[in-house]
């Protein structure tokens, strides 16, 4: 184990049927970093995450942190981090106000912490204004809010920039890495490439349920020739 390494994933698997499946995945989650986990559509990413986050009980393997073997689906694991899903579905009669709140007194979060939430996210002056009347990225944003709101060590976050426009993309950059300058671990899945050699410090790639690649961004991108895009590593 390396000094930052923090969880480690050994050989979960998911058996859906002979052809759908994930096999033998391996990797380690370091404290902190931030972590790209890319793939084509069902390659197994929102699988693994369900894994991770103790929502589906893998066929086998195991998941250790700090050295110990841990069972996502316990109360103390599930309290280290945060959850960001591919689509969250928010009742749409709530204002973003009223949403953030609600998720705020689950965890004993105070207001003050929403309101800073929303400034951060760029919905404060849009606080009052129903859900239903949020644009997608608009969407997309609030639920990356109730994902930042509580201090957590570990943030999971599902495709996070699907809807988001080129400036919300560059604030989400930003907020990723202050995340990291606080400590934190940000673990997230994306199809865009660019996002990953600029924002990662490590990435795995994922293809048909098996683990193609799992290493440094730098060295993914240097491996294949400082110019190569993470493009041709992801297609060869
Ligand atoms: N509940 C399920 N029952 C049966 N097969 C499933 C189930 N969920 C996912 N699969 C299959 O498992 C494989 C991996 O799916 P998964 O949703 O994990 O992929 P993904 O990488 O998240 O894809 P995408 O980028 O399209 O969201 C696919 O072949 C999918 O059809």
């Amino acid at each position: 184990m390396n000094s930052s390494e923090w969880i480690r994933i050994e050989g979960l698997a998911k058996h859906y049927s002979e052809t759908k499946k994930i096999t033998d995945i391996h990797f380690t989650i370091n404290k902190p970093e931030i972590f790209a986990l890319c793939g084509g559509n069902g390659a197994g990413k929102s699988t693994l995450i369900k894994m991770l986050t103790g929502m589906m009980k893998p066929t086998a393997g195991k998941i250790l942190m700090d050295g110990k073997v841990i069972d996502p689906q316990n109360q103390g694991f599930k309290k280290l981090f945060s959850y960001m899903p591919d689509e969250m579905l928010f009742p749409r009669q709530l204002t973003g106000l009223e949403a953030l709140t609600f998720f705020a007194r689950l965890r004993g979060i105070s207001g003050e912490k929403v309101v800073e939430t929303l400034q951060q996210v760029g919905l404060f002056d849009v606080k009052n204004m129903q859900i239903k009347q949020y644009s997608k990225g608009m969407q997309q944003r609030l639920s990356l809010a109730q994902a930042l709101l509580p201090d957590v060590p570990l943030r999971i976050l599902d495709e996070p920039t699907n809807g988001l426009d080129p400036l919300w993309v560059y604030r989400f950059k930003e907020i990723v890495q202050e995340e990291k300058k606080q400590g934190r671990t940000i673990f997230f899945t994306t199809h865009i490439l660019s996002l990953v050699e600029e924002l990662a410090d490590r990435a795995a790639f994922m293809q048909e349920g098996q683990l193609q690649y799992c290493d440094s961004v730098e060295s993914l991108v240097q491996k294949n020739g400082i110019y190569t895009p993470l493009e041709k590593v992801f297609f060869h």
